[in-house]
């Protein structure tokens, strides 16, 4: 299996670089490309840890042979939030970073998976299914917006505050990812029981979650180790999948079929041909399907900016 990782000499990409490269199963091979000079350098340096995990790295502006037979594209390219910024407000650079990106995959490794970490994505996932329709080549099967982000927060917050094992708890959180549009289902964590102002905060405390890093970082950047490994977490799952493994599921943006909106992130089950089957997310809480009615106009509209840019 060889996963490529674009923007991997970023603070995301170098983090999951490391990860992929002590995680994945022997054999596989990591490519790793950014625009910056020194990727072939983060390359070298990972290459020195010892694993059965080959790694190259390729700098500059043309990422084709980074590309070239790989079975699953991971996109972290593209610029951060800074305090006061939405991740809207990073449209007008990644739009374009993503739209160049994924021209080239569609010409490059057409048939890989791609999961795309780059803000704001609810947005820019759509992209890259315009870009991917364009040149004829698009499978909704294999695009992925990552949101394991904030299933990790939510299974970290809960159990910390509700004293449930780690490796008992699972949060399913749906919708999108940014603000309000993150849904966390606290009515269906198993084993955890909230009041309505502790549904309220712990829903608050996950949708703000990239907030919270963003200004503890202080001008310095948004989530690069917490997301190294969300990613990390999400491409073993893809990996297990496509290799024949069964019951892979995972919470992602897809083109799915929602009766809510073109994108909608739910529980996925992964396959040998990516998305086997969109899952249901269950039943809702009153609180929920609130905030649910209150945020697909957001989610919506996120959606067709993307769309519109390609088009
Ligand atoms: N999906 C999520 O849950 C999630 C979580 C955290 C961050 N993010 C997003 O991930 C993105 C990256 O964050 P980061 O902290 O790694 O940023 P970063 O600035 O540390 O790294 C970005 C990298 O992208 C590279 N790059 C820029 N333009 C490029 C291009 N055209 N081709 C190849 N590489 C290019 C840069 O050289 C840099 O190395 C941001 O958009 C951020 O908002 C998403
Ligand atoms: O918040 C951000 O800008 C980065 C990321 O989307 C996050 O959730 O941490």
């Amino acid at each position: 299996m060889k996963v490529a990782v674009l923007g991997a000499a970023g603070g995301i990409g170098q983090a999951l670089a490391l990860l992929l490269k002590t995680t994945l199963p022997a054999g596989s091979a990591l490519s790793l490309y950014d625009i910056a000079p020194v990727t072939p350098g983060v390359a070298a340096d990972l290459s020195h840890i010892p694993t059965g995990v080959s790694v190259v790295g390729f700098g500059g502006e043309d990422p084709t042979a980074a590309l070239e037979g790989a079975d699953i594209v991971l996109i972290s390219a593209g610029v951060a939030r800074k305090p006061g910024m939405d991740r809207a407000d990073l449209f007008n650079v990644n739009a374009g970073i993503v739209k160049n990106l994924i021209e080239k995959v569609a010409a490059t490794c057409p048939t890989a998976c791609i999961g795309i970490i780059t803000n704001p994505v609810n947005t820019t996932v759509p992209i890259a299914a315009e870009v991917l329709k364009k040149a004829g080549v698009y499978d909704k099967k294999k695009l992925f917006g990552i949101t394991t982000l904030d299933v990790i927060r939510g299974e970290t917050f809960i159990s910390e505050a509700k004293g449930i094992d780690l490796a008992d708890i699972k949060v399913p959180v749906i919708g999108g990812h940014s603000g309000v549009t993150i849904l966390p289902l606290l009515s269906q964590v198993v084993g955890a029981s909230f009041t309505d102002e502790e549904v309220e905060k712990m829903t608050h405390r996950i949708q703000n979650a990239g907030t919270e890093v963003v200004e503890a970082k202080a001008g310095g950047g948004s989530a690069t180790l917490s997301m190294g490994q969300a990613a990390c977490r999400f491409a073993l799952s893809l990996v297990d999948a496509l290799s024949g493994k069964a019951d892979v599921i995972e919470y992602t943006y897809v083109d799915g079929g929602s009766e809510h909106a073109q994108f909608f992130a739910q529980p996925v089950l992964l396959g040998k041909n990516g998305v086997e089957k969109v899952l249901p997310y269950g039943e809702l809480s009153a609180f929920e399907q609130n905030a649910m009615d209150k945020m697909l106009d957001t989610l919506k509209g996120d959606i067709k900016l993307g769309v519109e840019f390609v088009k």
